[in-house]
């Protein structure tokens, strides 16, 4: 028996058709464009839009203003998340188990996530709380499901780039630095939403089996 796959590599996400590196050394990150068509979209758009609460944060954090999006656990069993878990899976080469719930967001004018790193802080209050079943976040890949009339880039401030909302294409990044240790240099901030709505879809690894 083989055993189930864990992590994901530059080699296996560039072997996709239509993967592109972005190209920085302090960071192993790929986007895909038109991943997913048009009604694959608007179906989850439409479960957001129907199932959508306040978006919460892990690490404590004072200021009320971090994160004003909202938020929407996506049903594993519903058929169409079910084909976009294995097509996630599919393309990463992580199996599924390692996976969270896939996660919706949604902003609307005027909402962002500042800027925040999708690993936990492994000297936080909180980090035990957080990983002490499934372990760090490992891999992260997200998609954007519609175009934004203004605003909603994923900001990278480190590394000095700009990701635009266009419907259909993913991003993915590697949480880990080569040696395993958690990169600062993933730090992102979805940024303030000027005009229209904006919805992502959001798929974190984990070092270890979810539940
Ligand atoms: O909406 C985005 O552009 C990024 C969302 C994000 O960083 C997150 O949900 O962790
Ligand atoms: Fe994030």
């Amino acid at each position: 028996m083989t055993e189930p796959s864990t992590d994901s590599s530059p080699a296996r996400l560039l072997a996709a058709p239509g993967v592109m590196k972005v190209p920085s050394p302090r960071i192993e990150m790929f986007v895909l464009r038109d991943f997913l068509d048009a009604t694959a979209c608007a179906a989850l758009v439409a479960r957001i839009e129907r199932d959508r609460r306040p978006s919460t944060i892990a690490d404590a954090n004072d200021d009320s203003y971090f994160r004003t999006s909202e938020t929407c656990d996506l049903p594993m069993d519903a058929p169409d998340v079910t084909a976009l878990d294995i097509k996630f899976a599919n393309l990463s080469g992580i199996d599924r188990q390692f996976g969270e719930p896939i996660q919706g967001q949604r902003y609307e004018p005027g909402q962002e996530f500042k800027a925040h790193t999708d690993y936990f802080d492994p000297h936080g209050a909180d980090f035990h709380r957080f990983c002490s079943v499934a372990g760090q976040r490992t891999w992260t890949f997200m998609i954007y499901l519609n175009d934004v009339e203004a605003g909603g880039a994923t900001r990278f401030k480190v590394i000095d780039k700009l990701i635009h909302p266009e419907r259909g294409k993913l991003v993915c990044w590697n949480n880990r630095r080569p040696d395993g240790s958690v990169n600062p240099a993933t730090l992102h901030h979805a940024m303030k939403v000027r005009k229209g709505l904006k919805y992502v879809v959001t798929k974190w690894y984990r070092e270890r089996p979810w539940a």
